[in-house]
């Protein structure tokens, strides 16, 4: 029988596939699913009526939780350079998040996709990136491209989040990810670093949860 727990939190002590398995049970895309799903019980960032934005949402699990928790009030905006269908009610955008042009992209699909006031199409209340390159194995190679990811993530949260908004980003350990934390900690009032049960213990991707922004 299946324990009245969170499943993430029995999940990890059996196996990495118990994830997987478990992904096709519930009908998401990825096991990536039960990351933003065991985050956002703890920090409650994604919450009913809520505007996201979700960059690198391919294949499309964490569009469907936070399509699922905010609801047909809210919506879910999805990135990603690649060309993949976003789960149904989820409106994509692909480009290149380190392209500059992708933003204004952003903002032309806000543009198109909600008919309300421009004062409101700048305003979310929470950005999500779960953005990774193909690894490469070099470490410091690895770590600088995620930083890039996570400097154009960030830059997308301080365009579009409205005060007290929130921001989740991916990022790949290393040693510039102290400084990255210092960037955040200027514009939110808190900021946590977490590794979620489903994330691989030997993978060195963690998240930066941030809350509050100034
Ligand atoms: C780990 S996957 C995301 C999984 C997703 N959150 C889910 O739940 O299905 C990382 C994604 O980041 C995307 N990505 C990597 N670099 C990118 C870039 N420069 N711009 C936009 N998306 C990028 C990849 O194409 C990939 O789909």
């Amino acid at each position: 029988m299946r324990p009245t727990v969170p499943f993430w939190s029995w999940a990890a002590k059996r196996s990495k596939d118990a994830f997987r398995k478990q992904s096709k049970i519930d009908n998401y895309r990825s096991r990536a699913a039960y990351k933003l799903l065991e985050l956002n019980q703890k920090h409650r960032f994604l919450k009913k009526g809520y505007g996201v934005i979700d960059l690198g949402f391919a294949p499309g699990s964490w569009s469907q939780v936070a399509l699922k928790a905010v609801g047909t009030e809210g919506f879910v905006t999805a990135v990603d350079i690649q060309n993949v269908s976003p789960p149904q009610g989820v409106f994509p955008v692909y480009g290149d998040m380190l392209d500059p042009q992708t933003q204004t992209k952003i903002l032309e699909a806000f543009r198109q996709h909600r008919q309300e006031p421009i004062k409101r199409e700048l305003v979310v209340d929470t950005v999500l990136s779960d953005m990774l390159h193909s690894t490469t194995g070099i470490r410091i190679r690895d770590h600088a491209i995620s930083m890039d990811l996570c400097n154009s993530a960030f830059q997308l949260a301080k365009t579009f989040l409205r005060p007290g908004g929130f921001f989740v980003c991916k990022y790949y350990m290393g040693s510039e990810e102290r400084e990255f934390q210092k960037s955040l900690m200027e514009v939110f009032k808190r900021v946590y670093i977490e590794k979620p049960k489903a994330s691989i213990k030997e993978s060195r991707e963690a998240y930066f949860v941030c809350l509050g922004r100034k």
